[in-house]
């Protein structure tokens, strides 16, 4: 690495030890002299690397004078100092971000006391004047906050964890406790002055964000005067990035952007201003614009876990487990067509295993190439020139995974080598087969097993698809009359050609990241990167980091 030209470099104290402190514009390092001294021209690195400590600037969040601060109030012994104690009443304090449990960051500080004043007011201000060289940072905050989401502790959570961290970032902020649903979607649809803002941060969990998200995209393309029933239209970027605090039950979006559900880690991945590009799916029906979608399209399963689950909102995250556990006894099938347009190109497959990580290769192409083909050809022209998959059958989940989707309950997630910024969607259909199969399958989202190798599951990587019911598909009226009165017979008979599997013929909903949809015929395109979030995406584990403890070491 090339290296940078000191800006300063000082002897300190550091808890009665004497350091030698410099600062270049990308690192800050204070290295123990004695320590140091002791091992001079003799290669013990550990003992070294023990009295030695550095922060990147970039994850440095304040520097604060500290006042009225001297060792000399300590208790213990001094050990060896070169300025009497009563020279050491000048300090700074430097809060940073410490990497501890995985991808879980904490904010740590050191404090560093000097003897002159004006040293200690040098290190303060070219400290601060090299934070505010980082342009990437957010200084004003919209915030809105859900306060009956998850555990319904959204507002304890932005309180005590996060308006802390804000504050001492310098960070200004409007906090908006919403008083209903769609609060939080109407306000920034409408009313909300956005070019006062950085940045929308939603505390909640992923059906909170996917109003905040579906405010910003809709204010984005009134203003540009783009039609979002129309499936054919590209739609405007937006400009704001949006951080979310996770306070929900699943924290999906969150878990897999950063690899943690943790408040504390959100909110320093806001204060360094991370951005990490996001594609998002419109779903149509017809020419009617229903919702956008960025983590789980799901009909059959987990369609039917949703409508459970909704019915017990007051159960809290619980709720999707018995309702889980209900829908995977009632083993219903569903059956229609699935047409979907392949990705090209080298965007990988579903079961490659090239997970996406911080800085992934395939997300970073797929923004280059959308630069490249930028108003090349229009979708309706590249629609025709693709040729579409026609998939027709039974099935007990259709699920399309725009990114992993890992969480809590599936670390993993139900595609773990799904792409956050590829411009495409991973379609996962799962034929009909037996409970214990299926039960098989979905054990395998919570260990280590290939949820996709088994012969009832298919996996795709598509840019847009389709879904008709067969209910609803132009010979359907054949079968509802075989089946009697209203179709209703057809809808409840056990299935003739595997009476073993014991599967209901059924109909069911979308789940559209948590809500239901309306409809059951959708088309579905997806955007590359038309948001971006305060984070960089779930981080590589370091090679320097201790495998029990999981600490950087
Ligand atoms: N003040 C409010 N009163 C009632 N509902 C609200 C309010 N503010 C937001 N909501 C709605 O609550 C729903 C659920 O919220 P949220 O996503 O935060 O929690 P969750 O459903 O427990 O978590 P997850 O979506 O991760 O499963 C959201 O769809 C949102 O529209
Ligand atoms: C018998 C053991 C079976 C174990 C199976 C575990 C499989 C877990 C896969 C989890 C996939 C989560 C996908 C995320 C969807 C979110 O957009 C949505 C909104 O928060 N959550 C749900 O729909 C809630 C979905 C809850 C599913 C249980
Ligand atoms: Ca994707």
């Amino acid at each position: 690495m090339e290296k940078q030209p000191r800006l300063l470099c000082s002897e300190l104290c550091v808890q009665r030890r004497l350091y030698e402190v410099t600062l270049n514009c990308a690192i800050l390092a204070w290295k123990d002299i004695q320590i140091a001294k002791k091992h001079t021209g003799r290669a013990i690195y550990g003992a070294v690397k023990a009295g030695s400590h550095c922060v990147p600037v970039c994850e440095i969040i304040a520097v604060q004078e500290k006042e009225d601060d001297s060792p000399c109030k300590d208790t213990g012994k001094w050990q060896k100092v070169p300025q009497s104690p009563a020279d050491c009443q000048h300090a700074f304090t430097v809060f940073y971000i410490e990497r501890t449990r995985q991808h879980c960051w904490r904010c740590s500080n050191v404090t560093f006391h000097c003897s002159e004043h004006s040293l200690c007011l040098l290190w303060v201000q070219t400290i601060r004047e090299q934070l505010g060289l980082l342009t990437n940072r957010p200084k004003r905050l919209l915030v809105y906050i859900n306060p009956y989401g998850g555990k319904q502790r959204g507002k304890q959570i932005y309180d005590h964890k996060v308006a802390p961290i804000f504050s001492r970032a310098s960070i200004s902020t409007d906090v908006i406790v919403t008083e209903r649903a769609n609060h939080a979607r109407d306000h920034l649809k409408t009313e909300a002055d956005l070019k006062k803002y950085d940045g929308v941060v939603c505390v909640g969990g992923d059906g909170m964000f996917s109003e905040i998200m579906h405010g910003l995209v809709s204010r984005m393309q009134q203003d540009a005067s783009v039609d979002e029933n129309s499936m054919e239209e590209t739609l405007v970027p937006c400009g704001l990035r949006i951080g979310i605090i996770p306070a929900g039950s699943t924290d999906c979006i969150c878990y897999a952007t950063v690899g943690s559900n943790d408040p504390v880690t959100s909110a320093l991945h806001i204060v360094v201003g991370d951005s990490q590009p996001m594609d998002v799916c419109s779903v149509h029906n017809e020419n009617s614009f229903l919702r956008y979608s960025v983590s789980l399209l799901g009909y059959g399963f987990y369609g039917d876990v949703l409508t459970y689950s909704e019915r017990k909102r007051w159960m809290g995250p619980a709720r999707y487990d018995i309702s889980g556990v209900k829908t995977f006894l009632s083993h219903r099938y569903y059956e229609g067509t699935v047409s979907f347009l392949p990705a090209e190109g080298n965007l990988g497959t579903p079961r490659d295993k090239m997970q996406c990580r911080s800085g992934c290769s395939i997300c970073r192409q797929s923004s280059s190439d959308k630069l490249v083909s930028k108003d090349e050809d229009s979708v309706s022209d590249a629609e025709c020139r693709d040729t579409w998959t026609v998939i027709r059958g039974k099935f007990l989940a259709i699920n399309a995974a725009n990114m992993s989707c890992a969480c809590p309950r599936s670390p993993k997630g139900l595609s773990p080598s799904a792409h956050l910024a590829d411009g495409t969607t991973d379609l996962i259909l799962v034929r009909k087969c037996s409970r214990i199969d299926f039960l098989r399958h979905l054990l395998r989202h919570t260990n280590k097993d290939d949820q996709f190798d088994h012969s009832f599951v298919e996996v795709y990587r598509v840019k847009q698809f389709r879904f008709t019911p067969r209910y609803q598909e132009c010979d359907s009226e054949v079968d509802l009359r075989e089946s009697g009165a209203g179709g209703k017979r057809f809808l409840s008979q056990i299935c003739r050609e595997h009476r073993a599997c014991g599967c209901m013929p059924s109909q069911s909903n979308w789940n559209c990241d948590g809500e239901i949809l309306p409809q059951t015929a959708i088309q579905v395109r997806v955007h590359c990167q038309l948001i971006t979030l305060f984070a960089r995406g779930i981080e590589e584990q370091p090679v320097f980091e201790d495998p029990y403890t999981h600490c950087a070491i």
